[in-house]
């Protein structure tokens, strides 16, 4: 027997101005599913959640909680009718009232409000904290709260926009993390909205990668990383080498020999992505490189042209014998080689992406 995904919008269209900013989208989410809408500034990710929460109307397109119709752009269930729970970067705690007064805020039944609110407060940390106020809280307390308020409820879904933001690094990946233990154990669906990869990887079961208002791309991380649909979103998620060829006969020449672009016409100008972790670097010797193997194909030479340390790791820029152009490596720390040193470049045939280059 098939369920109803938890949430799930049907060709989702808005326009401001003329301009559309919200163009056919479609997503389902099951519950304890988190999906992050991940994209550039702009890109409409926030209109969609405000579409989906009921505070902003669609032109066209469906949302449906658990199979249910709530909103079809002409008949809509109102915000506080759908089940639903939001947090939003800024949508801070009432001031005048303790944690245990914001906690229990939105639920109705007030004699089992204290036990819910235990509850809460214990799975995020926050118990010994009940009887202070907003201003005697940390940023990421507040935060701590604040989830604890939106889940109260017990909603089914839960909408989130840059909930993290406002956040230093540390204390961002912790409570992204008992976030996201506490949203699961509630089997609560979540659509996030980020325009961190970073966070989209970290916390999403699936990204729905969005792009002028479109969805460009959906799948697992793992899988939007290692099989991006184009060059754009290749380039979303890490620096890229775009190395250009033109075919001929099902091949394109480059510095690194021959590759395959099956399938694509004569003539047609494509890009060969590949992401710095995915160079590997071999020494110089006399003017000969490394033996070439199957996977790594033909070695190219080149000279650094700047080397920066990173840590735990060094991004070494170098540019081609071949044909000049430039390309960067993210090597292990150990490895800083002074500018101006002659050395060999082998890609990772596997790791390659080939393109048709955009017009
Ligand atoms: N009420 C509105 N009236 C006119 N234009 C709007 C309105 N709301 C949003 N827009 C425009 O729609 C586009 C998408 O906005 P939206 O807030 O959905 O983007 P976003 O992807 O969430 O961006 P960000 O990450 O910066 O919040 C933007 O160009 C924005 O200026």
């Amino acid at each position: 027997m098939t369920t109803a995904p938890r949430l799930e919008i049907r060709q989702i269209s808005r326009s401001f101005d003329g301009r559309r900013v919200v163009d056919d989208v479609s997503l389902s989410i099951q519950p304890g599913q988190v999906t992050c809408l991940l994209g550039p500034s702009g890109c409409g990710k926030s209109t969609t959640l405000r579409i989906i929460a009921g505070v902003e109307r669609q032109d066209s397109g469906e949302v449906l909680v658990d199979g249910q119709l709530i909103s079809d752009g002409v008949h809509a269930v109102p915000p506080e009718g759908r089940g639903i729970g939001l947090m939003f970067q800024d949508f801070a705690l009432f001031p005048h009232l303790s944690v245990m007064g914001n906690v229990a805020f939105g639920l109705s039944d007030k004699s089992k409000a204290r036990a819910r609110v235990e509850e809460l407060l214990a799975r995020v940390g926050m118990s010994r904290h009940i009887d202070r106020f907003p201003h005697e809280l940390s940023g990421g307390e507040q935060q701590r709260v604040a989830l604890a308020r939106a889940l109260a409820p017990r909603p089914h879904i839960m909408l989130m926009d840059e909930p993290f933001s406002g956040l230093d690094d540390r204390l961002r990946d912790d409570i992204r993390d008992e976030t996201l233990a506490v949203l699961k154990a509630e089997e609560t669906a979540v659509l996030l909205v980020t325009h961190e990869p970073g966070e989209a990887m970290r916390m999403a079961d699936e990204i729905a990668l969005m792009r002028d208002g479109r969805i460009v791309q959906r799948g697992a991380p793992y899988h939007i990383y290692n099989a991006p649909a184009d060059r754009a979103a290749a380039a979303f998620f890490s620096d890229i080498n775009v190395i250009p060829g033109k075919v001929q006969g099902a091949l394109t020449e480059t510095p690194f020999g021959q590759f395959l672009a099956p399938g694509v016409p004569d003539g047609t100008e494509v890009d060969i992505v590949i992401r710095p972790q995915h160079l590997k670097i071999d020494f110089d010797r006399h003017g000969r490189g490394p033996n070439p193997t199957p996977q790594d194909g033909t070695p190219a030479r080149a000279v650094v042209e700047r080397a920066r340390f990173m840590g735990s790791e060094s991004l070494v820029e170098f540019r081609m014998d071949f044909d000049g152009s430039a390309l960067k490596a993210l090597v292990p720390s150990v490895f800083l080689p002074k500018v101006g040193t002659p050395l060999w470049l082998m890609i990772r045939r596997d790791r390659c992406f080939v393109f048709p280059r955009a017009s």
